[in-house]
């Protein structure tokens, strides 16, 4: 079906204090345009993994931090234009900020998947900001230069930005500066205190479990919040 099922919601509904980052939706991605099925900025879960991310932002809360998601549920179609997207020429700027030591046909499956668990509804793209911290848009670097305390993005520095399609964005890769491992930890403790499970390849993805769509691959697109929200 083309519309959002019932027990999917906009996290923004949920909670509005999770900063929304929606990369896909617009040009600041590894693609350099908006993906196909993003027709709006806005991250969208089943209800059960929304919940779930609520009570990590309000365990951050104290420490004066914020979750940040780059990426909720994605569409079919999405994934299939990063599929598309892997066959076209390699645009040498792009591959320098976003995956400088791979071509592209190697990002998959381990970086990108051509089924993804985003599909499902549980799966999300997230960091870890201070509240009120400046929100500078990404300088297009490379996504592996070295870090100080913060990313480009405001961000708490991770040692890589989000979708840096790399071996330093494994989450337990060696190299890292103490203060990203502590970012890392401290990431990975407050999703894990809330049942979300991380993938070992990216340390910005996770998914809630137990899945309730587990072999369910939706591809409504992705439309605008209906103003007054949707509870
Ligand atoms: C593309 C990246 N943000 C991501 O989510 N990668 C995993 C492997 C996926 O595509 O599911
Ligand atoms: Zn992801």
């Amino acid at each position: 079906a083309d519309s959002m099922p019932e027990d999917f919601v906009y996290l923004r509904d949920v909670d509005p204090s999770i900063q929304q980052d929606m990369r896909y939706a617009g040009p600041h991605n590894f693609t350099g345009a908006p993906v196909p099925g993003y027709g709006a900025p806005e991250c969208v879960l089943v209800r059960q993994a929304a919940e779930a991310l609520k009570k990590v932002q309000a365990a951050l809360k104290p420490k004066k931090l914020s979750l940040r998601v780059y990426d909720c549920y994605r569409p079919t179609q999405a994934v299939d234009s990063f599929v598309a997207w892997a066959k076209e020429p390699t645009d040498p700027a792009a591959k320098a900020a976003w995956y400088p030591r791979l071509d592209k046909a190697a990002l998959f499956p381990d970086y990108i998947a051509t089924r993804s668990g985003h599909s499902r509804g549980a799966t999300l793209d997230v960091t870890v900001t201070p509240i009120g911290a400046a929100d500078p848009p990404p300088e297009g670097k490379s996504c592996i230069a070295p870090q100080d305390a913060h990313a480009p993005d405001g961000s708490l520095a991770m040692g890589t930005t989000f979708d840096c399609f790399d071996t330093k964005a494994n989450t337990d890769t060696p190299g890292l500066t103490p203060i990203e491992i502590e970012n890392r930890a401290l990431l990975s403790a407050a999703m894990q205190a809330q049942g979300f499970a991380n993938y070992p390849f990216e340390w910005w993805h996770y998914t809630h479990q137990p899945e309730p769509y587990p072999d369910t691959y939706f591809d409504f697109p992705i439309r605008p919040r209906p103003s007054g929200g949707s509870e």
